[in-house]
Formats: C-alpha cells, sequence, structure tokens
C-alpha cells in the first residue's frame, strides 16, 4: 500500500490540461483561462464624472460668482466645447469631462435657474472625476491564464473589452456504479435485496463542480459481460471514468480486472487511508479511471481528494488548488489515528470543527451533515478539544 502523498503525487504528475478551445464571454462561466485576458480598451476611456452634476473650472469657485451652463455631456456623447472662466457643463454620471473643467459640483449643492447655475452648498474636497486609465489601460493583463472565470472575473473579462476567450476543455466524465444491490433511486423499495445507488449522484455532482461535464452516469450489475460492455462504453466516450464499487477484495470485485482488460494501466490501488483504502487509479492513453470503493463516504472522501484533484489538473487550473488545507480549532476531541491516514468527516460550527459521532465509511446521512474533512497523519496522538487540525471544505 502507498501512502496517501504518494498517490496525490500520482494524480497531481498525471493532471495536465486538455486542449484549449475558444468560447464566447457568456458560455465562459466557470471556465479557465488558457492564456491571460489582456485589456483592449482604456478604463474609463477619458477622464468621467463620478457623480451627477455640473463640470467646471475648480479655480472659479473662489470667484462666487454664478456659472453659465453652456451645454450637457452623458456617458458615451462629450460636450465639445471648452470650459472657460465662469461657465459650466450639466454632466452626468459617467459622462466625459468637457476640456477645460478640473471639477465636478454634484446636483446637490447647487440651484439651477435656466441657464445660470450658483453654488450654494458647502463643498467637500472632492472632485468627483474618475481619471482616465484609473482602474487599467490597453494591453494590461487582467485575469492570468489559469483564473477560473467566476462572477468577479467575468466582470472584468467584459471589461477589458473580450468577446471570447481561450479556455481549456473540460473534461468528459462518465460516472459507473456497479452493484447487483443497487437500484435506482426511487425504485429500491419494491425490489426485495436492494438498495438506492446514491453514490454516484455525489461522485458526479462533485466532478461537475470542478469542471467536468457529465456526460453519462449508469448502473452496471456484478456481470463481468454487462461490466465490459459498460467500461468499454466509458472508455469510448469520456476523459475521465469514476467506477464506483467492486474495488475491494469480494467475490464480485471485478471493477479493476475489467479496466485493466481493456487496456487500463494501473497507477495505483489501495492506500493507506481511512476511509477508502481501495481506491485505484488508472490510465488508458490520456484517459484516467479511478476507481472509489462502494460505501458511500468512502466513495466522497475518496472523490474529494482524488476526483477533484485530477479535474482539477485537466481544467487547466493547478491541481494543488483542489486541497487547500487549512488550519481550524477542533471543538471535541479526537481519537488516536491508526497507520492509517485518516480523513474525519467533521461539521464546521462558526467557532470550529466537530467531528461527527459515527464516522463508518457506509454513512448516507452523516454525508449531509458533514462540511469539512479532517486530515490525520498516521499514528497522530489523540487530539483534544482546542488542537488546531487541517482541514478542507467537503
Ligand atoms: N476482506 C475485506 N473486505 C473488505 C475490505 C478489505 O480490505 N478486506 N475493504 C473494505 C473497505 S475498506 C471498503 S471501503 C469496502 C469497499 O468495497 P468495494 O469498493 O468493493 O464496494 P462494494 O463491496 O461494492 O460495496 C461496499 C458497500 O457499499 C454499498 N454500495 C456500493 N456501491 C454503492 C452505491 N453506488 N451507492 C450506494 N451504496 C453502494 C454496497 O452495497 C456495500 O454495502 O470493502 C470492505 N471490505
Ligand atoms: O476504506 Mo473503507 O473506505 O474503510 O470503508
Amino acid at each position: 500500500m502507498i501512502s496517501f502523498d504518494e498517490a496525490l503525487a500520482i494524480v497531481v504528475a498525471e493532471a495536465q490540461p486538455l486542449a484549449a478551445e475558444t468560447v464566447t464571454l457568456g458560455a465562459a462561466q466557470g471556465r479557465v483561462l488558457a492564456e491571460p485576458c489582456v485589456a483592449q480598451v482604456d478604463a474609463p476611456r477619458s477622464d468621467i464624472s463620478v457623480m451627477d452634476g455640473y463640470a467646471l473650472r475648480d479655480a472659479d469657485l473662489a470667484l462666487g460668482a454664478p456659472f453659465r451652463v453652456i451645454g450637457v455631456a452623458y456617458p458615451g456623447t462629450r460636450f465639445d466645447g471648452v470650459v472657460q472662466q465662469g461657465a459650466c457643463v450639466r454632466l452626468f454620471t459617467g459622462a466625459p469631462l468637457p476640456e477645460g473643467a478640473d471639477r465636478v459640483v454634484v446636483q446637490e449643492d447647487v440651484a439651477r435657474e435656466g441657464d445660470t447655475m450658483r453654488v450654494v452648498g458647502t463643498l467637500s474636497g472632492k472632485r468627483y472625476i474618475r481619471p482616465h486609465g484609473s482602474d487599467f489601460r490597453v494591453g494590461e493583463v487582467l485575469l492570468e491564464a489559469g483564473t477560473v472565470l467566476g462572477p468577479r472575473a467575468l466582470v472584468a473579462a467584459a471589461g477589458a473589452d473580450v468577446a471570447t476567450v481561450p479556455v481549456w476543455r473540460r473534461p468528459r466524465l462518465s460516472v459507473i456504479s456497479t452493484g447487483d444491490e443497487l437500484a435506482e433511486p426511487g425504485h429500491a423499495r419494491g425490489r426485495a435485496g436492494s438498495i438506492p445507488e446514491s453514490a454516484s449522484y455525489g461522485a458526479a455532482a462533485l466532478g461537475e463542480a470542478w469542471g467536468a461535464e457529465i456526460i453519462d452516469r449508469y448502473r452496471l450489475r456484478d456481470d463481468i459481460a454487462e461490466l465490459t460492455a459498460g467500461a468499454t462504453r466509458a472508455l469510448d466516450e469520456a476523459d475521465v471514468v469514476v467506477v464506483t464499487g467492486g474495488a475491494s477484495v469480494g467475490e464480485k470485485d471485478y471493477a479493476k480486472q475489467i479496466f485493466v482488460s481493456l487496456g487500463t494501466e494501473i497507477l495505483f490501488s489501495r492506500i493507506a487511508i481511512m476511509p477508502g483504502k481501495p481506491v485505484w487509479f488508472g490510465r488508458r492513453g490520456a484517459q484516467f479511471v479511478l476507481g472509489l470503493p462502494g460505501n458511500p463516504s468512502s466513495a466522497m472522501v475518496t472523490a474529494r481528494l482524488f476526483l477533484t484533484t485530477l479535474l482539477a489538473g485537466l481544467s487547466g487550473r493547478a491541481p494543488s488548488a483542489a486541497l487547500r488545507w487549512r488550519s481550524a480549532e477542533l471543538t471535541a476531541p479526537l481519537e488516536a489515528v491508526s497507520a492509517r491516514e485518516t480523513f474525519v468527516r467533521a461539521r464546521f460550527d462558526g467557532d470550529g470543527v466537530a467531528p461527527l459521532g459515527n464516522q463508518d465509511s457506509g454513512l448516507q446521512r452523516a454525508l449531509a451533515e458533514a462540511d469539512v474533512l479532517i486530515r490525520r497523519l498516521p499514528h497522530a496522538a489523540a487530539a483534544p478539544a482546542g488542537s488546531m487540525v487541517s482541514v478542507i471544505d467537503f
């Protein structure tokens, strides 16, 4: 058995980005930039007003005289004349500052009568001008390659006057669950001996959240012919195949041998971790197969550790971005750890993390309660409440 760090290093080394493609900005949500995003316009494109009001010469305020309103400017429509002494231009938020003016007085501080404007308020020192290029200039890199185009990054890309972006292709993911006992949720109650198939829903959802396109999800019985056909179908269409169940040493634990018979090279099999010891990982050319234990909590823990790392790398992120361990305080004690590195399902309660009482790897309800995983190194001593532990979001 290899260690968690050794297994993770193998996944990280394999997790290189797939091909790049170009998508419109409207379709780029969640995608990862393959090249930097460079500004194609200055922002703002000229000095603009930050408020609705009047543009004038700051020095003229000291004269105490009324101003002549000589024109108007809107965002996108500049006033073409020059603001001379005693003159002002009516303008609105975002309008270009007219030539000659170096200050905006907000409309709440003036009294307007026909073409005359008088300042009536007590003015602050603010000029209410957003200078040309103060946000960014043409040619500046606004987003580095590898940036995930989330809501805020999309605003920066659009503001750069970019219509399309080069992004990494999304990995195509097929999720197969195996087991004679498994029934589609909603159908177990009518079939003696069956249980609802649950693990694939979590693996697929996690995969999608980490950038994969789910192209298939299906159940297979523990039958070599059916498994072979199902595995062949997955390898025909997917970049990544996740297969749950049949990972251990049981009589019908066929999953790994079937993928091997179809040309998959096993990169690791069995890791000294708890839960998830039977997890395995293989490659066939540029395709990857991740075998997860059938126990739902084991499946989700190992998917969180290895599937997210693989997908992060394949979709252009740093693979290490998937597992950003941070420090958190325990609010309840933890037992000493065996020789297997242990990932404890826990709940963040605002002040710290509370391990869930039942750590059975077959649990499903506990998955809904857990929102963090605590990492406990092999042979770690018991940890009292108040100790600091390493956690990731789960
Ligand atoms: N003699 C040994 N027995 C077991 C070992 C071992 O080392 N020696 N390892 C144990 C560990 S650890 C785990 S984890 C399990 C995992 O085994 P498999 O991956 O082969 O999983 P299955 O046997 O197919 O199923 C285990 C359990 O989970 C249920 N299951 C399976 N798939 C699903 C699904 N998609 N949704 C919901 N539940 C599922 C299945 O009915 C079983 O109850 O093996 C131990 N055994
Ligand atoms: O590793 Mo298994 O995942 O303990 O139950």
